[in-house]
């Protein structure tokens, strides 16, 4: 999921948590006793914008710019000072976050053995947005800190969080924490709840940023996900779609971990980095049933990754091409459909069937609009496409 999984309408599906977060670590010269540790190593950078240095001893010290200026802050973004102070100029702070219609078509209750999870109120149509709002904690992957800061004592998050207002600060420590007590509760919250968020508008694999929203944050994973998480860089918020009709009272779910993969490499990483055992109907289907998921997402993985090379369509069949997309509906796996059916189009371009490529390029189209909406990436690429498309 680079901001969404659909940036290009080819970028293969960037996951949030794929690794937790890792502090890079400042040279060991440091102060490191548990004493040193305790004292506030901030200072105040600059109150306008409000941007804190993380690390008074450290000449990289990670920055917390709060926002929006001038109110209590809503949001804490960590990163480089340079990079922050670049943040803190854009446009996009000066306009209240977009206010979702009430009421919500969603209520977040107990869902049994996974804790709290998201459940539609009504009918939810495919293609509807369900929820969007702005993270209250941005960060950088990588992080700048000093040896004596870490997941165990949780001192620097503690700190970007202090300057949260009330309510902020409360929605997010309110939020689950998977990690349990050898980690520090602020730092276990955070790496439980991070989706991926940008602070770029094209593409960056350089620039790894992770979000953790107030409700978003709430839903939980599923194989065959009824959701899909979009990160829309204008209004600078977080946004699920349904992918495909949610029935009242039905859970609505995302995908934490790619989904072309087999189950046990699925379950692997979702207990490695999410601290549970997945459960869900495609997980716990019949032995043989799960080795037939097994096969059909292995080769949507083989086609997807084969779809990023210049020699896409080298040795492939239109019949192999043909039964992936067969593959990507069995499964139910709406948002990599969009990346097989980007493949699909190009292969039989290549194949000089130019009536097949439009045809499924116009599948990818409406694809991307019901699983990213309006503002997805790949659909702004298809504009000069219009006259062909519609
Ligand atoms: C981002 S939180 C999701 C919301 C969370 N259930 C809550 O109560 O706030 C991620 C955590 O929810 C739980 N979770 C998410 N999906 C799950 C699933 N399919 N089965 C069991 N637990 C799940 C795990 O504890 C995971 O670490």
């Amino acid at each position: 999921m680079k901001r969404g999984f659909l940036k290009n309408g080819t970028r293969s599906q960037k996951q949030f948590g794929d690794k937790p977060p890792s502090p890079v670590r400042a040279p060991q010269s440091t102060p490191s006793s548990q004493s040193a540790a305790i004292m506030n190593t901030t200072c105040v950078y600059s109150t306008s914008p409000c941007i804190v240095r993380a690390d008074i001893r450290l000449p990289e010290s990670s920055h917390f710019l709060y926002l929006p200026a001038g109110r209590p802050a809503d949001m804490v973004f960590v990163d480089t000072l340079a990079s922050v102070k670049k943040i803190a100029k854009w446009p996009v702070w000066s306009q209240p976050p977009p206010v979702m219609p009430s009421p919500r078509p969603f209520r977040v209750e107990l869902a049994p053995g996974k804790g709290v999870g998201m459940f539609a109120n009504r009918l939810i149509k495919a293609g509807e947005l369900i929820m969007m709002e702005r993270p209250v904690y941005a960060s950088r992957r990588r992080r700048y800190c000093a040896p004596d800061q870490n997941e165990a004592n949780g001192i620097f998050h503690r700190a970007a969080i202090s300057g949260l207002s009330g309510s902020s600060r409360q929605a997010l420590m309110a939020l689950k924490n998977s990690y349990g007590s050898d980690y520090d509760v602020v730092f276990g919250i955070l790496t439980t709840n991070f989706l991926p968020i940008d602070i770029t508008e094209e593409p960056d694999p350089d620039n790894d940023f992770l979000g953790c929203f107030p409700t978003l944050s709430r839903a939980n994973h599923d194989c065959c996900p009824s959701a899909n998480y979009f990160f829309s860089f204008a209004p600078y918020c977080g946004q699920f779609w349904a992918v495909r009709d949610i029935p009242k009272d039905a859970e609505i779910t995302i995908s934490y971990a790619s989904l072309v993969a087999s189950r046990a490499e699925r379950q692997k990483r979702l207990l490695d980095i999410h601290k549970f055992t997945c459960t869900c109907n495609t997980c716990t289907l019949p032995a043989q049933a799960v080795q037939r998921s097994d096969a059909r997402r292995e080769e949507i993985a083989e086609i997807s990754a084969r779809s990023a090379t210049s020699a896409a369509s080298t040795g492939m069949s239109k019949k192999r091409v043909l039964n992936a997309m067969k593959y990507v509906e069995e499964e139910g796996l709406v948002a990599a459909s969009v990346q097989m059916q980007m493949y699909a189009a190009s292969f039989f371009m290549h194949q000089l069937d130019f009536a097949e490529g439009v045809r499924w390029m116009k599948k990818a189209k409406k694809s991307m609009l019901t699983v990213e909406g309006e503002d997805s990436y790949g659909l702004k690429a298809f504009k000069g496409l219009d006259p062909v498309l519609s």
